[in-house]
């Protein structure tokens, strides 16, 4: 991947061929069609082309990034040539907001299509299609000197015909450069439950091998239709990750899954990143070749599904609905995982009944998660060195 350029700087990348506008009255949006930390995404109609988009809309106010990281990624999207990674066609600043304008994914990500129709996972031909996919476009970005820091289903998108493609470069951030971006290697990024144990640590910074380990969670994540730990308050999740031996599949209780399977999750998910194989050398894994064509996916996951809109909002209302059901708030519950961690980890008790509904919400309860960890990061790893001693 080059370094941006005047062109993309512009906002006119434009794809391959043709040339997206870059003011907002050409882009007609239509129902909303995902939503993350600090953005909105919609179905859109790009109107002098005729042609249906997704356009992202960053709200700066929202989020905490730096102005400049957020164009940069941006640019850095428009860039992109690799049939697994999402490209931008352009992208443009209007009043508070960051516009992306992105090829429209009409399967939405493979956690959309997971909670709508099969909340237990999917099976094992399916997974291997998406994760060989997905592999070829973080080979792409590792080759390219980039690391993509927030791997998870959430942002494997799918399009019309069935091809995968890794999406979302919010926090992604480029191996080679230096003063700001390099800093924030050294920082907390990404989403608790796929976070690599190096990036927890934020002892010696990391590299792309975090991303082989996220990887591995979401593979969990594709198997059992939640990753590890998703049941569990951040905090919990932290100290899980760092204490805990790394999560995987059961040799029993994962019946269905092959040997193969099972091996391939158990290379990434290796707490030493100089350990965890390259994505060029997972892809050689006996595993993937039971991987099949995108017509495969298409057939599988998209056939009889209702719109992405649709499916988005019945989504939306089922989370608000379980989010109003829960007894406490997500704060309370953070203070209480927190009072009672520093009583000690075998004190702790779970109610399993709200912790099953919270498994099954949206991840957006990743924003509050993010920061709370953030804020708590220092403490919690100074704890747990000092208790490696007793615990482990
Ligand atoms: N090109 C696209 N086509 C269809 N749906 C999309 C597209 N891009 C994003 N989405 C949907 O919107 C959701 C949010 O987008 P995205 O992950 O880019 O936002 P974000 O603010 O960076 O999120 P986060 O940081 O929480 O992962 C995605 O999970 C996906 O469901």
């Amino acid at each position: 991947m080059a370094g941006p350029n005047e062109k993309a700087a512009a906002g006119g990348g434009g794809g391959e061929r043709r040339k997206y506008p870059i003011h907002m009255e050409d882009y007609e949006l239509y129902e909303e069609i995902g939503q993350g930390v600090s953005a909105i995404v919609y179905r859109a109609l790009c109107k002098p082309l005729d042609e249906i988009v997704a356009v992202k809309v960053v709200d700066f106010e929202r989020t905490n990034s730096d102005l400049n990281n957020i164009v940069r990624e941006a640019q850095t999207m428009i860039l992109i040539d690799h049939p697994n990674v999402v490209k931008a066609h352009c992208s443009f600043a209007k009043d508070q907001t960051l516009w992306v304008v992105m090829p429209y994914m009409a399967g939405g990500s493979c956690l959309h299509i997971m909670k709508s129709v099969h909340p237990t996972g999917f099976e094992e031909p399916i997974i291997a299609t998406i994760l060989r996919e997905v592999l070829k476009g973080l080979e792409y970005l590792h080759h390219h000197g980039s690391i993509h820091r927030d791997v998870k289903a959430g942002n494997i998108l799918v399009d019309s015909r069935g091809g995968i493609k890794l999406g979302d470069f919010g926090v992604s951030a480029c191996l080679f450069d230096s003063g700001d971006r390099q800093r924030a290697r050294n920082t907390f990024v990404g989403t608790p439950c796929w976070m690599a144990p190096e990036v927890m640590e934020q002892l010696h910074g990391y590299d792309f091998r975090a991303d082989i380990w996220s990887f591995g969670i979401t593979a969990l994540e594709l198997a059992h239709g939640h990753a590890p730990f998703s049941k569990y308050p951040p905090m919990k999740v932290l100290l899980m990750t760092l204490q805990n031996a790394p999560p995987g599949l059961d040799y029993e209780r994962d019946k269905k899954f092959t040997r193969n399977f099972k091996q391939m999750v158990a290379m990434c998910l290796v707490k030493d990143p100089s350990k965890r194989p390259s994505a060029k050398k997972l892809l050689k894994q006996p595993f993937f070749k039971q991987a099949r064509s995108t017509d495969f996916i298409a057939r599988k996951l998209l056939e009889g599904l209702p719109g992405l809109g649709v499916r988005y909002q019945a989504l939306k209302e089922k989370d608000q609905h379980l989010m109003a059901q829960k007894k406490m708030s997500d704060g309370k519950k953070e203070e209480i995982s927190q009072d009672e961690y520093k009583r000690g980890i075998s004190s702790w008790t779970f109610d399993m009944d709200d912790l099953r509904s919270q498994a099954s919400l949206n991840v957006k309860t990743v924003p509050y998660a993010k920061i709370q960890i953030y804020l708590s990061m220092t403490w919690t790893v100074y704890r747990i060195k000092h208790q490696k001693g007793h615990t482990c």
